[in-house]
């Protein structure tokens, strides 16, 4: 066995200071991504968060759902996961077989068009632990993810095509705050999967 051969299976680094990221074109699926897609669409508990702003209740640009074995908090919310599908439980086992980590509980957001977005965030909720993998599955429409560290004028951007797989890990979240921007061109729907081990 040559185990330096190129591995179309193993996630590959991107360089970047201050945490570690790694890539994935395609995870490897026993379905096509557009069926995981539809699937996905029909069968997830879909419902747009409000979120306090100035005082002010406002709905969340995107869908979202929470699924897994732990409550967790996030933007100031609590939210208790259903359990996980078998076809959640599906994506994770590929997702854990491809980076390497484990993960009990999954956010998923559903971007449904151009005008859909996620403000920009660090993962770095204490029940997640200090230095989380969090690992990002996207489906549908690609999607610009932008990274700008907190402390130094640098940033990074990703385009974040269907069936691909990030993780992000390392000091990653400590440094850097990630998010999507509304875009001016017409995009399709989007779902990401975000893994990650609540604690
Ligand atoms: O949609 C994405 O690619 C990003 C999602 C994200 O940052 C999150 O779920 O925390
Ligand atoms: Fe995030």
């Amino acid at each position: 066995m040559d185990l330096f051969a190129a591995d179309d299976d193993a996630m590959q680094p991107i360089p970047v200071e201050d945490g570690e990221l790694r890539f994935l074109q395609q995870l490897k699926l026993p379905y096509p991504n557009a069926e995981l897609m539809r699937r996905l669409q029909e069968d997830i508990a879909w419902r747009v968060e409000t979120i306090i702003v100035f005082g002010k209740e406002q709905a969340q640009p995107r869908l979202s759902a929470w699924y897994g074995e732990a409550s967790y908090t996030y933007s100031g919310k609590t939210f208790h996961p259903l359990p996980f599908t078998p076809l959640l439980l599906e994506i994770k086992a590929a997702v854990e077989a491809a980076s390497g980590c484990r993960f009990n509980s999954v956010l998923l957001n559903y971007y449904r068009d151009e005008r859909d977005s996620m403000g920009f965030h660090s993962d770095d909720e204490p029940e997640l632990g200090r230095n989380p993998a969090i690992a990002s599955f996207s489906l549908g429409a690609t999607r610009r993810f932008i990274l700008k560290h907190k402390q130094r004028p640098l940033d990074l951007k990703l385009d974040l095509t269907d069936g691909s797989l990030l993780l992000m890990a390392g000091a990653l979240q400590h440094y850097w705050r990630h998010g999507i921007n509304k875009s001016s061109r017409a995009h399709g729907p989007r779902i990401n999967l975000t893994f990650r081990l609540v604690q």
